[in-house]
Formats: C-alpha cells, sequence, structure tokens
C-alpha cells in the first residue's frame, strides 16, 4: 500500500499486533509499570494492635476520673518498644511503658501520650482521662488480609511501590514492555568517534536521539547499531537484531535515490511489506513491514522526520506491543502564537512548545533541521489543506 493516511498507517501497524503478555519485576523496578493482575493483600496491616505514641498503654476505664489535680497512679508492669512484643496481658490497674509502633498489650484498650503524664517509674501519675479506643490504632487499620490493593491496570506510582512493600510483596506482574533495537543506515553518517569529519560525511544524529526518546518513554531493553548502504548487509544486520528483539525501528534509505536500499534489503531479509509512504509531512516516505510477524518501521533519514514519525507510528506501535495506552501522545487544542508563512496542501506535522493552551513555533522547520527541535515539546498537527497561519489561530497539538 502506497500513499496512505497516518490513522490509517497507525492502523495497520497496530492491527497486526497484540500485547506482549506478562513479566514479573522486582517491585522498586516496577515503578512506572502496569500490573497485568489483581494485586491482593497477603497479609493485614498494621499487622497487630499498634500504639499511635510514645506514652503509656491503659484502660480507659481505670483513669476516668484523672486530672492534673488528682492524677489516678498505675503500676507501670514492663515496656514495649517498636519491634518487641509485650509479655504481659494488662490487668486492673495497671499500665504499660509504649513507644509509637509498638505492639498493644491484650487488655489495653487506649494510649496516652506521655506529656500527659509525670512519666513515673515504677508507678505513673496519669492526668487526663481517655475514651475506650482513643490513640489506639486496629491491626489492618490500613487494609485487611485479603483485599484487593492495586487492581490489574494501575500504574504504579511511587505510592504503590511503597504500599506493595509495606505487604511483603517482592514481585509483582506486570505488561511486557518491548525489547526495541534501532539500526541506522547510511554511507554518509559517522559517529563522534570519527574525527575529524571526513569530507561528504555527517555525524549520525537519529541512532541516539531514538534510542533516547525511547528511554524517556520507559522501554528499557533497547540497542542500537549503524550500518553502510550495502542491502544485503543491512538485510543481515536486521535478521540478527530481529532475533532479539520485538520491534526493530530503523533510519534512513527509505526514499526513491538509488542508495535507499530498504527496497531491496526487506526482499533479502525476506519481509513483508504492509506500507511505504504516508500522506504527511515530514517523513512522508515511512516504510513498514513485519517478518514473522516482527514489526519493522522503517523510518526517514531526516533527523527532523525521524523524531516525528518516531512520535506518530512508533509510539502506537510501543502502544500495541505493550497495552500500555500512556505510549500513545495526548491530543488538545492550543491557541497559536506564532506565525506559519507556508501553505500545506500536505497534511504537516510542526515543532512546537506547549504551554497552558498555547503553542509557539521555532524558528527552523526543514525535515533535515534539529537544532529547533530542543526544547519542543509537541507537534502541531495541520490538516491538508491549511493555508498561511497567523497568530490567534486555533490549532490541534499532539503532546510528546
Ligand atoms: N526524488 C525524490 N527525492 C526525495 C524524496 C522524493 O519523494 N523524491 N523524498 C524526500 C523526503 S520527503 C525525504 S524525508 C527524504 C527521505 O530520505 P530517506 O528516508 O531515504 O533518508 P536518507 O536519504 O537516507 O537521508 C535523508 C537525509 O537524512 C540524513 N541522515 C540519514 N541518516 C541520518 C542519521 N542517522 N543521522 C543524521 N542524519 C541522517 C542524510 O544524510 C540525508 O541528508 O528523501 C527526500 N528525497
Ligand atoms: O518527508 Mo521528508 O521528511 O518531508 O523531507
Amino acid at each position: 500500500m502506497t500513499g496512505i493516511e497516518l490513522e490509517q498507517a497507525a492502523a495497520l501497524i497496530t492491527g497486526a499486533l497484540a500485547p506482549l503478555g506478562t513479566q514479573t519485576l522486582p517491585v522498586p523496578d516496577a515503578l512506572g509499570y502496569t500490573l497485568d493482575a489483581d494485586v491482593t493483600a497477603p497479609l493485614d496491616q498494621p499487622p497487630f494492635d499498634r500504639s499511635p505514641l510514645d506514652g503509656y498503654a491503659l484502660r480507659a476505664a481505670d483513669i476516668a476520673s484523672a486530672s492534673r489535680e488528682r492524677p489516678v497512679r498505675l503500676r507501670v508492669v514492663e515496656t514495649v518498644y517498636a519491634g518487641g512484643v509485650p509479655l504481659l496481658p494488662l490487668t486492673a490497674g495497671a499500665a504499660a511503658r509504649i513507644m509509637t509502633g509498638a505492639m498493644l498489650p491484650a487488655g489495653c484498650d487506649c494510649v496516652l501520650r506521655q506529656e500527659d503524664t509525670d512519666q513515673g517509674d515504677p508507678v505513673v501519675s496519669i492526668y487526663k482521662p481517655l475514651r475506650p479506643y482513643e490513640n489506639y490504632v486496629n491491626l489492618g487499620e490500613d487494609y485487611r488480609s485479603g483485599t484487593v490493593l492495586l487492581p490489574a491496570g494501575t500504574r504504579l506510582d511511587a505510592a504503590a511501590v511503597g504500599l506493595l512493600s509495606s505487604a511483603g510483596v517482592c514481585q509483582v506482574p506486570v505488561r511486557r514492555r518491548p525489547r526495541v533495537f534501532v539500526l541506522s543506515t547510511g554511507d554518509e553518517v559517522v559517529y563522534p568517534h570519527v574525527h575529524p569529519l571526513p569530507p561528504g560525511k555527517i555525524y549520525g544524529s537519529n541512532l541516539n536521539l531514538l534510542l533516547a526518546r525511547l528511554s524517556e518513554l520507559g522501554i528499557p531493553e533497547t540497542g542500537g547499531e549503524h550500518a553502510g548502504d550495502d542491502p544485503q548487509a543491512v538485510a543481515e544486520a536486521m535478521e540478527r537484531l530481529l532475533g532479539c528483539c520485538d520491534a526493530l525501528i530503523t533510519t534512513g534509505g527509505v526514499s526513491v535515490g538509488d542508495k535507499d536500499i530498504f527496497h531491496q534489503a526487506l526482499p533479502l531479509l525476506g519481509a513483508e511489506t504492509v506500507f511505504w509512504r504516508l500522506n504527511v509531512k515530514p517523513g512522508t516516505p515511512a516504510l513498514y513491514s513485519t517478518r514473522r510477524g516482527k514489526p519493522i518501521l522503517s523510518l526517514s533519514g531526516n533527523p527532523f522526520a525521524a523524531a516525528a514519525t518516531f512520535e506518530l507510528l512508533a509510539r502506537p506501535m510501543l502502544c500495541a506491543l505493550s497495552g500500555e495506552e500512556r505510549l500513545l501522545p495526548q491530543r488538545r487544542s492550543a491557541r497559536l502564537d506564532t506565525a506559519f508563512s507556508k501553505a500545506s496542501p500536505c497534511r504537516r506535522f510542526l515543532r512546537g512548545r506547549w504551554q497552558d493552551g498555547r503553542v509557539s513555533l521555532p524558528e527552523g522547520h526543514s525535515s533535515g533541521q534539529l537544532a529547533s527541535l530542543v526544547g519542543c515539546n509537541c507537534l502541531v498537527d495541520l490538516p491538508a489543506g491549511t493555508g498561511p497561519l497567523e497568530p490567534g489561530r486555533l490549532v490541534e497539538v499532539l503532546l510528546l
């Protein structure tokens, strides 16, 4: 298929992909991941009745008449520290010295803070009455054993990581994120260790840009390499990389030039082309194929085209593979703060800076320019047939 609309292209990619399933991660590493099953509490939290104060565990009935003028005197029978266990049940006329977080002795029904006593030992004077169960934390106050702590579909934030830890849960089932490799191509592209830059060559930006973007999106297992313009070598590199990833993203070599080698490399690889060329600028020559069901997204070599079509096509692909909706860019309306002088006969995406419903455009819009992309946080989506734009115009943006 060639010359298709963006939404059709995204649907062709996502329609044939299914979530990769579940992986089990240690709780601290699962931050940001999405639970793939309910997690139920294996215990009550707190697991025992406990004191919320440093003071005295006692029986409310014993101190009903207590005041500073007429203190009630109780025998201090033991001291219980957090982490310890009371040895004696509390009987009438007795109190236990107790610390915050310590297990309450059987028989007590309240805790008086030490500031309302004389802190005497072995006899303490009590200056204040309490109601039964005042300052008394019940077992299971936070949650009871067997309740669903976090339902499937929850994205784990710091509080969720803490909650799981409080329940003694070490590992959780989460939606598996894809392993993604990036292959950049082109005989003109060299990397910063080549110095000085030979004539006719450029330093490659796309490999590191795409890997950095994957990392920003929380895709942990990525890797990448560069290949030249030999179709056979590129096909071999793709074959090797596909053996250890769930999706391959390539950049460069997809247009119509003599060295746009993917048109030869993909048949050599035995990949099936699903579509080539979008009715979108930049990134028109994007090409999508699969090899034994594994997705291969081949983006233009122009840096901004690669960056933009990554947002438009790779993110739906990553969402379909992981089942994580958060990977889709959010759409918003915004007022343009900057003019844009060109007409857009074809649907066009511009880089922009969005804030509080307004969007400004940097200088430098061509798909080969990267400097102006720094600090941008959205793509402005201009429908085909849009004329030049004046400030104040309402536009749609995709947040990156
Ligand atoms: N006759 C035509 N020529 C072109 C057409 C067309 O329709 N007819 N389409 C143009 C459009 S639009 C684009 S976009 C580019 C896309 O070309 P490719 O995707 O095949 O990419 P390359 O030719 O390999 O590279 C384009 C450009 O980007 C530079 N590049 C490549 N890789 C990297 C990298 N890793 N880091 C930084 N820069 C890179 C490369 O040197 C080129 O300057 O085709 C137009 N031509
Ligand atoms: O589709 Mo290309 O990125 O506009 O120059």
